[in-house]
């Protein structure tokens, strides 16, 4: 609960990120707006992404008075290791696109607070390398290629490397239909690359949508679980799941736990924001696996909206690469620590010593219609 650090003589107030909201603005002034565009937009007409960070928005907590919680415990066990907050990175492709350091410096960051990080199938990094960077769990997220060859090697080398679970992407036979991308016919620039991907797999992969569409294996099933752990020997997570039919398709294919995502809006356009989500998964599962959350993540107050309703934990995506943007490993470290300190408060003002007794009953019901809200 200690207040955040002091800004050094001379730096303005303003310049001090304070808030998520406020690294979005910097990373905002410092990018190439395609490259903020490709971060920022969602598939369609971006009615997920909004929902993603509107519902939550639209949460309603309820006080607890005279709390007498002089110092919160924040952390949580997640897959048998102890996180200090409820609270990781979630895969993003290409963090290079933001800053030299790309992935490790974000492995250095998560590091430093003890907290996960998710490396992309698409990292600008080779995964041994973000390992050698990491002093917190890493997990791999995975997407399945026709080149069954890729996928497999992908799931070996995070074994060999000291990953600690993969992260199956459920919601992508290709990537989503991204008009922002579209009408600026946007390309990865040509220095950063497809580290973990060979010549002939990352043929192409300067345009996701393309790329996607010719190299992704449309074909694969819920039997690619157990491949996955067998090539591997680590425990598989399902991302993309948001209805209780794909939750029990997982849980009997075998997951070790599930992240309810929408990809951060970018693959479905409609589908509904993950908070929305989020007690239809819980209910079905019934226990059996953790349930994590990502999208829309925004203020220590939502991580605490999400774990009411179920969540073991969540991630942040785009929060991480805006953070990287405006401060390299250093925005980072602010971020994830800005959000912690956030979710301490919030677990204090809301009567929370710990996160599992964090229930349903601290979240009013919804009241739609939710607000409108631009992402510029
Ligand atoms: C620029 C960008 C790249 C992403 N790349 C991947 C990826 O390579 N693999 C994946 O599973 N999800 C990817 N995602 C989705 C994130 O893992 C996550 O689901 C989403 O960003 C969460 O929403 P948030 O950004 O609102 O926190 C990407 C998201 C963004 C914004
Ligand atoms: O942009 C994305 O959301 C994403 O998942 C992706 C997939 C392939 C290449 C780059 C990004």
């Amino acid at each position: 609960m200690t207040a955040p650090a002091l800004r050094p003589p001379g730096v303005p107030a303003a310049a001090q990120p304070l808030t998520v909201a406020d690294f979005a603005a910097l990373a905002r002034e410092r990018l190439p707006a395609d490259v903020w565009d490709f971060i920022a937009g969602g598939a369609g007409r971006e009615r997920t992404l909004a929902a993603n960070e509107a519902v939550f928005e639209a949460a309603r907590l309820r006080p607890r008075a005279l709390p007498g919680i002089e110092e919160p415990g924040t952390s949580v066990e997640v897959l048998g290791s102890r996180w200090p907050a409820p609270l990781g990175i979630a895969p993003v492709a290409y963090h290079e696109l933001v800053h030299p350091d790309g992935e490790s410096g974000t492995a250095r960051a998560a590091g430093d607070l003890g907290l996960p990080l998710v490396v992309s199938t698409f990292s600008s990094r080779r995964l041994e390398e973000v390992a050698a960077a990491a002093t917190a769990p890493l997990w791999l997220q995975v997407y399945c290629f026709r080149d069954t060859a890729t996928t497999l090697d992908l799931a070996r080398r995070a074994r060999a490397s000291g990953y600690q679970a993969l992260v199956l992407t459920t919601d992508t036979p290709f990537t989503g239909r991204r008009l922002r991308d579209l009408r600026n016919d946007f390309r990865i620039p040509g220095h950063i690359a497809a580290a973990n991907l060979s010549e002939t797999a990352a043929a192409g992969a300067a345009t996701p949508g393309a790329h996607s569409r010719h190299a992704f294996d449309r074909s694969t099933g819920w039997s690619v679980v157990a491949r996955l752990r067998a090539e591997s020997g680590l425990p598989v997570l399902a991302k993309g799941v948001l209805t209780a039919r794909d939750a029990e398709a997982a849980l009997a294919a075998g997951v070790a736990g599930i992240v309810v995502s929408n990809h951060g809006g970018r693959q479905l356009d409609g589908a509904p924001a993950t908070l929305e989500a989020l007690p239809e998964v819980v209910a079905a599962v019934r226990g059996r696996c953790p349930v994590l959350l990502d999208g829309g993540v925004r203020t220590g107050a939502d991580v605490l909206v999400a774990l009411a309703l179920g969540a073991r934990a969540v991630l942040v995506g785009r929060p991480a690469l805006y953070a990287l943007a405006a401060d390299g490993a250093a925005g980072v470290r602010r971020m994830l620590s800005l959000l912690t300190e956030e979710f301490a408060e919030t677990m204090v003002l809301t009567g929370h010593a710990t996160p599992d007794a964090i229930g349903p009953d601290t979240v009013l019901p919804p009241v739609p219609p939710y607000p409108a809200r631009s992402h510029g």
